[in-house]
Order: structure tokens, then C-alpha cells, then sequence
């Protein structure tokens, strides 16, 4: 590349090893005073905090939308400890002597539940009492009978009576015989309201169910009232239901929590409709809870249209957020995170402010946003209960910053190691080419999860169109519809340079070997690369990997997880990554793989030309045309 026709610096990335600024003076976190309460703990969900505490307030239900890690279900517990405890309440189930199958329900303050049962169990006690006194005369007669006339018919004629005796007692019923209700909540001693976590429960767990009874006929059954189980919706009375990926529940599951909701009431029934539990229906339970129900995007299109409606209508939806901006207030929060972190695992010593600064680093990284801090903090909190461990072994008294720096090489996802492995494969097999240069064959990059990259490999071949008709875009590999819209959208680049209709042609475009997971939606310049190099003749250097997502005016747009993606390149051996200008501050390599990269932030489609064909008289025409036809270009 001559140098009049260089695009932008190669950027020097952001390196590990300078300090930071973290908003707080300390020297270990051991200083730094974490609060009682959950819902001062929860960090950087401002807006859902605020959400949480006007419901437990007003007794709404809520809606939390987000991703996995940000929160939610420490933000339903958080809302479990702001609700009061004073009105909580015990509930009994009784016999019904005019409906066996109808159990009574009975609703008490909390703790009386417990002196109830006491009571009537004195009474049954009472009544046994009277049948060991029954037993013990009817012995005591049979003994004076033996003593009196001691001869074997006498003796086999008395063990008679009394095993008679016994089968007669165990089998008779006082006229009012006293049956012990049983205790189905029992909130006696509570120091908060509950909080029943009911993601992925089944019928009978969430609404309630009654066990069968094998022995139902003969007098030998247990009654149906001991036999009633209480479901979470009633556990949760007065307190908080929580329900992750709500939307998997059944439709008719969905159907009864929203009966459940609107009458504060449900009756339990056995579930097995084979079982004798499925006679028994009990009067009306009492189940007043406040509905936390959690999920991503998904969630909103699958769950059942009336019970969101019912949330929407009596309560709020709140959209966790993923990230927070790199502020020094929030960074001071996520001294805290690390100091909360430590005290709830218990197991691990605190941290020295160096190792937290990594802590604060590897947030950054993770946000994969230039200016930003993740939020994803259960995956940041392993990266703390990683790094304690290491402390732990090595038998130290803080955790310092190479002990972090270890977990987090250490806490390598199943995502990156499957990413490492097809590396290592497609290199071995020659699917990854860092060497010499192609007609449109290029390298892409993707991600795979969150936080691991992969070389993407993309070729396209472009032919005069077969039929007479309109030329066809045909994609093979898994990420069809993605390659089509990118195909499209360079398709507008192109009618505009060439002054030619692409529809003229056959255009195959080929991901080669994906895999499940892949994330391809950033690979949109390397498909225009790969189809421009196609339709003009001109190489593709093979050093090179790019990933962008293109525009029809020819911006280059900016992408998620740049810095695995670098990694990836890296690994892979390839010498020069393009990456949008957008994306630049979002780099963070260590200082060794810093020098084993080149790195080209670019803001247009003519940029990524010039770096990634290769050098000679028509790709200088090429570019000067596009330059002609596209106004972004400088
Ligand atoms: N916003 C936050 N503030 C403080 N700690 C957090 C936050 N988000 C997550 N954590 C930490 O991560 C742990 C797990 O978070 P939580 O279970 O609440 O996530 P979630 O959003 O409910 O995830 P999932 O949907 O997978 O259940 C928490 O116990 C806490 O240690």
C-alpha cells in the first residue's frame, strides 16, 4: 500500500498494567461498607430499583426484560424484604363432614396456625387415651380369666379377645372424632415476607396438588385434607412469586396464574388426573402475592397475551440494562460490587485495590461499548469467586491483581474453548488461509456467545445470470439470511459505481464450515468485499480479517464484541484486522498480542477495499470510481 493511499493509524490499544481511577480511597475492600439491604446492593439498575421499591410500595406486579446475569431475581428478593411482615398469615386445611372431597380452608395471623393444630391434637390425644384405657381393661379381664380357669382353650380364647379388642379399636371412629387439621403455610417466625422462587416449576409444584391415596376404600385411607399440598402461588402469600422465562410455562399454566392473580384465591386440586387426588377440589386458598416475572426479549412475544396485558395494566415492565457508563461513580459501585461479592460467598479474603482496578478493567472489556462498564455481573461476580479461590490456594490474605488476571484467563466459557477448537481445526485443514491472496475468498469475524471470537471465512463467486431472467443471490452455509441482506445491501454500492444492475448476475455467497451459535450479523463488509473482489477480479490478501456491518450509503457501522474478535484474528495468525472507527475505543489487548496485530478503524465500504485487495493498477480504478459514485468517501 503506497503511503498517499493509507487509511487512518494503525490504533495503539488500550494496555493492562496503568491504574485507575476508581473513585474511591482505599486499600482493600475490607474498608468498604456494604449495605444491609438487597436492594441497596443491586448495582446499576437504577431505573428497575426504582421500579421495585413503588411496587412493593402499591403491591404491583412487575415485568423485568433482560438478559441472563443483570439482576432480576436479586431484584425480586430485594422487593421480598421491602414488604411487610406484620399482616402475614398462617393457612389451615380442615375436614369437611359434608364433603369429604372439599376440604375447609381456614386463614389465621401468622403463628396461630401452630397453636391450632396443638389444640386439636391434645383432643385426638385425648381420645386414644380412651382406647389404651378400653385395651388395658379388656387385657386385665382376660388375665383375671386365665388365672381364674388356666387351661389352653382359656389362654387362645383370651389372645382371641384381645387381638379382636385391637382390630375393633384400631378401626373405630368416636362419634365426634377429632381429625387434625393440617398447617399449609406456616409463616410463624418470619423476619420477611416471602419469596418464592418458581422458575420452571410444573403444574403441581406452582399451583398446589393432592398426593393420591392408594388405600382410599376400606377405612385405611388418609383423609383428603392431610393429603392437600400447597403450590408457590400460595407459599407466596403476601409476599413475591418470582418466575424466570415466564413465557415457558404452559399456556393453561399462564391461564391459571392469571386466575390466581385476579381472584387472590386458588383452590387446590390433584393434578394427576389418574390419581384419587383429583376428586379432592379444596375450597379457595389464599394466594396474595406480587408477581415478578422475568425473561428476554422473547419472553414478551411468547408469554400469554392476557397475563401481560394484566401486568401491563397493573403493574410495570422495566428493561434491564447491560451496561453503565464508565463514570467514576460507577466504577465506585463496582468497588462495592466486589466487596459485597466477598462477604456473601464468605469463603474468599477481600480484595487489594490493585485487583479490584482489574476487576473494573475486565467490566470494560466485557461491556464490548467504548465508554462503558458490563452489567452482566453474575459472570463478573465468578471472575471475583475465581480470583478469591486462587488467593485461597496460594494461602493469602488479600486477593491481589495477578490472582485476577489468573481467573480471568482461567475462566475461559465453553463458547471460547468450542471457538479455540474450530481455530485450531480449520487450521489444520487449511479452511483458514493467513497467507497470499484470493479472488473473493475473505476473513471474516464473528462471535460465538458473548465473548468469543472466530475467523469466518466467507467466499462468493459471481456469474452473468443463467436464465434470462433476474440474477439470483444464493447462500449456502448457515447464515443465509444475513449474507442476503448484506448481498443487498452492496448491491446499492455497486448499481452506483458501476452504473450496472446487479441483478444481472448470479451471485453465490458461501459461510464456509459454521457452526451452531455463530453470530454472523457483523459480517456484512466482508460479504461486500468478498462479492466486489468477485465481480472486479481482484485478490482478497489473506492476512487480513475485517468485520463491520455495512450500510447502502457504504458506512461502515459499528459491531459487537470487537475485542474477542482481534483475539480470534490473533490466534489465528492473521497480520492486519479492519474494524469500524466506531468500535475503536472498545479494544483491549494485552500488551503481547497488541504487537502481534495491526488494527485499521474505518469509517467507509472504499476504506476496507484499499486495505484488504490487493495492490495493482484495476483495484486503484476501482477505488477512485466508488470514491466518484459515493459521497461518505474522503
Ligand atoms: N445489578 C446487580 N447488582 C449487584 N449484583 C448483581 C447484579 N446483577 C447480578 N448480580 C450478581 O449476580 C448474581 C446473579 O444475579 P441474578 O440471579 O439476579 O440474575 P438474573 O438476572 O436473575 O439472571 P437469570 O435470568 O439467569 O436468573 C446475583 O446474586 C449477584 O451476585
Amino acid at each position: 500500500m503506497g503511503d498517499e493511499e493509507k487509511v487512518g493509524e494503525a490504533l495503539a490499544p488500550k494496555e493492562y498494567g496503568e491504574s485507575l481511577e476508581l473513585g474511591v480511597e482505599f486499600s482493600t475492600t475490607e474498608e468498604i461498607k456494604v449495605p444491609e439491604k438487597l436492594i441497596d446492593q443491586v448495582i446499576g439498575q437504577e431505573h428497575a430499583v426504582e421500579v421495585i421499591k413503588t411496587a412493593a410500595n402499591q403491591k404491583r406486579h412487575v415485568l423485568l426484560i433482560g438478559e441472563p446475569g443483570t439482576g432480576k431475581s436479586m431484584l425480586g428478593q430485594a422487593m421480598a424484604e421491602l414488604l411487610p411482615t406484620e399482616n402475614l398469615e398462617d393457612v389451615l386445611v380442615f375436614p369437611n363432614p359434608e364433603d369429604e372431597n372439599m376440604p375447609k380452608i381456614k386463614t389465621v395471623p401468622a403463628c396461630q396456625g401452630r397453636r391450632i393444630v396443638e389444640r386439636y391434637r391434645e383432643k385426638a390425644k385425648g381420645q386414644e387415651n380412651i382406647k389404651s384405657y378400653i385395651l388395658l381393661f379388656v387385657m386385665f379381664m382376660v388375665m383375671m380369666a386365665i388365672f381364674m380357669e388356666p387351661s389352653a382353650t382359656t389362654i387362645l380364647l383370651g389372645i382371641f379377645v384381645v387381638i379382636m379388642t385391637m382390630v375393633a379399636l384400631s378401626n373405630m371412629r368416636f362419634r365426634n372424632s377429632v381429625l387434625i387439621p393440617k398447617l399449609l403455610i406456616d409463616n410463624c417466625g418470619r423476619t420477611k415476607a416471602p419469596f418464592i422462587d418458581a422458575t420452571g416449576a410444573h403444574a403441581g409444584a406452582l399451583l398446589g396438588d393432592v398426593r393420591h391415596d392408594p388405600f382410599q376404600s376400606g377405612g385405611l385411607g388418609t383423609p383428603a385434607h392431610e393429603r392437600v399440598e400447597p403450590g408457590m402461588i400460595h407459599r407466596a402469600h403476601k409476599g413475591v412469586l418470582f418466575i424466570d422465562e415466564i413465557a415457558t410455562l404452559s399456556l393453561k399454566m399462564q391461564q391459571s396464574l392469571l386466575t390466581a392473580m385476579q381472584e387472590k384465591k386458588f383452590p387446590i386440586t390433584g393434578q394427576s388426573e389418574m390419581s384419587s387426588g383429583a376428586m379432592v377440589r379444596t375450597e379457595p386458598v389464599p394466594c396474595d402475592f406480587i408477581l415478578v416475572a422475568a425473561g428476554n426479549l422473547d419472553t414478551i412475544d411468547k408469554m400469554h397475551p392476557a397475563l401481560r396485558s394484566r401486568i401491563r395494566g397493573y403493574g410495570y415492565e422495566v428493561y434491564m440494562r447491560t451496561t453503565m457508563p464508565d463514570t467514576l461513580e460507577n466504577r465506585k459501585k463496582l468497588v462495592q460490587f466486589v466487596a459485597q461479592e466477598v462477604v456473601r460467598d464468605g469463603k474468599i479474603p477481600h480484595f487489594t485495590r490493585d485487583a479490584v482496578e482489574e476487576i473494573v478493567r475486565e467490566a470494560q472489556k466485557r461491556a464490548g461499548r467504548k465508554g462503558h462498564l458490563t452489567l452482566r455481573l453474575r459472570d463478573l461476580g465468578g471472575i471475583v469467586r475465581a480470583a478469591g479461590d486462587i488467593a485461597v490456594k496460594k494461602g493469602k490474605k488479600y486477593v491481589e491483581r495477578e490472582d485476577v488476571l489468573e481467573a480471568i484467563r482461567m475462566a475461559k466459557p465453553l463458547e471460547k474453548q468450542l471457538a479455540d477448537w474450530y481455530i485450531e481445526n480449520k487450521k489444520e485443514y487449511q479452511v483458514i488461509r493467513t497467507e497470499g491472496s484470493q479472488v473473493g475468498r475473505v476473513n471474516g469475524l464473528a462471535v460465538i456467545g458473548e465473548q468469543s471470537g472466530i475467523v469466518l471465512p466467507i467466499e462468493a463467486v459471481v456469474a452473468p445470470a443463467a436464465s434470462k431472467e433476474e440474477g439470483k443471490i444464493i447462500v449456502t452455509g448457515k447464515l443465509g439470511e444475513i449474507a442476503k441482506e448484506a448481498v443487498q445491501n452492496v448491491s446499492a454500492i455497486i448499481k452506483r459505481y458501476k452504473g450496472e444492475d446487479i441483478s444481472r448476475y448470479d451471485i453465490h455467497v458461501q459461510f464456509l464450515q459454521t457452526y451452531e451459535g455463530v453470530e454472523g450479523d457483523s459480517a456484512s463488509i466482508s460479504v461486500a468485499t468478498a462479492v466486489i473482489s468477485a465481480l472486479e477480479g481482484i485478490p482478497i490478501r489473506q492476512d487480513v480479517a475485517m468485520t463491520g456491518s455495512l450500510s447502502v450509503l457504504g458506512e461502515v457501522l459499528p459491531i459487537g464484541g470487537a475485542t474477542p474478535k482481534i483475539e480470534a484474528a490473533i490466534e489465528a495468525g492473521i497480520k492486519t484486522v479492519i474494524i469500524p472507527k466506531a468500535n475503536e475505543k472498545d479494544v483491549f489487548l494485552s500488551k503481547d498480542k497488541a504487537e502481534r496485530i495491526e488494527i485499521f478503524p474505518v469509517e467507509t465500504i472504499d476504506q476496507v477495499l484499499e486495505i484488504a485487495l490487493e495492490d495493482n493498477e484495476k483495484k486503484r480504478e476501482l477505488l477512485k470510481r466508488i470514491r466518484e459514485a459515493l459521497p461518505l468517501s474522503i
